[in-house]
């Protein structure tokens, strides 16, 4: 029976992506195969450390027993767990639940794409700041639904421009629902608001985090 390796699991207002402000049920799978110059999870990066060993059945049941109609599989890198269609399936198993996974755009999306529009993908584009640029899969940019997030999560201005060719290179607001978020703490919103105005990106959404206003920055498990 394959087991994942769950560093946290929590219920919380959504903090980002098109389901914002909803409750959901927050799914941290350990282990990623980047290593964002600004992650604000590292703690889960190595795949050592804390984790509960948990089935997809036990996963389920206790998403089910939670009473909330979201769960974002978040980490870490989900995608990195060979098994982790089995999760996917067990999850959407439950009737109406929808699902998100936060992905960061170096893994094939295919293999998941054909399933169900329950599920959506929030995928990140990493910028030149995060240091992890060289690894983003451009395939996946042909894999998108109309109901995915492509997300740029900026800290420079350089970052801002390049989110803008990228767009443009690959028509992201035509396939997608595109978001710019700041790098917590990084970068003043506002010049990515300027910039938004000043190219008259009406496609694109600014968001902040929520859960980092609700709650100090630096706490885990919100
Ligand atoms: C911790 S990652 C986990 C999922 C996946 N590894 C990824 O990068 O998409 C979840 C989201 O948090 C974002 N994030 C991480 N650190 C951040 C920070 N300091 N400020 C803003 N967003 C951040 C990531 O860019 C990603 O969109
Ligand atoms: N409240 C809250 N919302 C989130 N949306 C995506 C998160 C993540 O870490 O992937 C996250 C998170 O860590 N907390
Ligand atoms: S890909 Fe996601 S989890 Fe991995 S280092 Fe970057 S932000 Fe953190
Ligand atoms: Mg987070």
């Amino acid at each position: 029976m394959e087991v994942f390796k769950i560093a946290e699991s929590f219920v919380s207002i959504n903090g980002e992506g098109k389901k914002a402000g909803r409750l959901s049920m927050f799914i941290r799978l350990r282990g990623c195969n980047l290593n964002c110059s600004y992650c604000d999870t590292k703690w889960a990066i190595s795949k050592k450390g804390e984790a509960e060993l948990m089935t997809a059945a036990e996963v389920s049941q206790m998403v089910k027993e939670s009473g909330v109609d979201l769960v974002t599989l978040t980490g870490g890198e989900p995608l990195l767990d060979e098994n982790i269609s089995g999760l996917i399936g067990s999850i959407l198993s439950l009737p109406k639940m929808e699902l998100e996974i936060e992905t960061n755009g170096s893994i094939p999306i295919r293999p998941w794409r054909e399933r169900d529009a329950r599920l959506s993908m929030t995928m990140d584009y990493k910028l030149p700041s995060s240091g992890m640029e060289e690894s983003m899969c451009l395939e996946n940019m042909e894999e998108l639904k109309p109901w995915d997030v492509v997300k740029f999560v900026i800290g420079t201005r350089e970052d801002l421009e390049k989110a803008k060719e990228v767009i443009e290179r690959f028509s992201l607001c035509e396939k997608a629902i595109v978001y710019f978020s700041p790098v917590f703490g990084a970068i003043p919103p506002d010049e990515i608001v300027e910039f938004m105005k000043e190219h008259r990106m009406n496609k694109v959404r600014f968001q902040i985090q929520i859960h980092k206003v609700v709650w100090d920055p630096e706490r885990k498990g919100v």
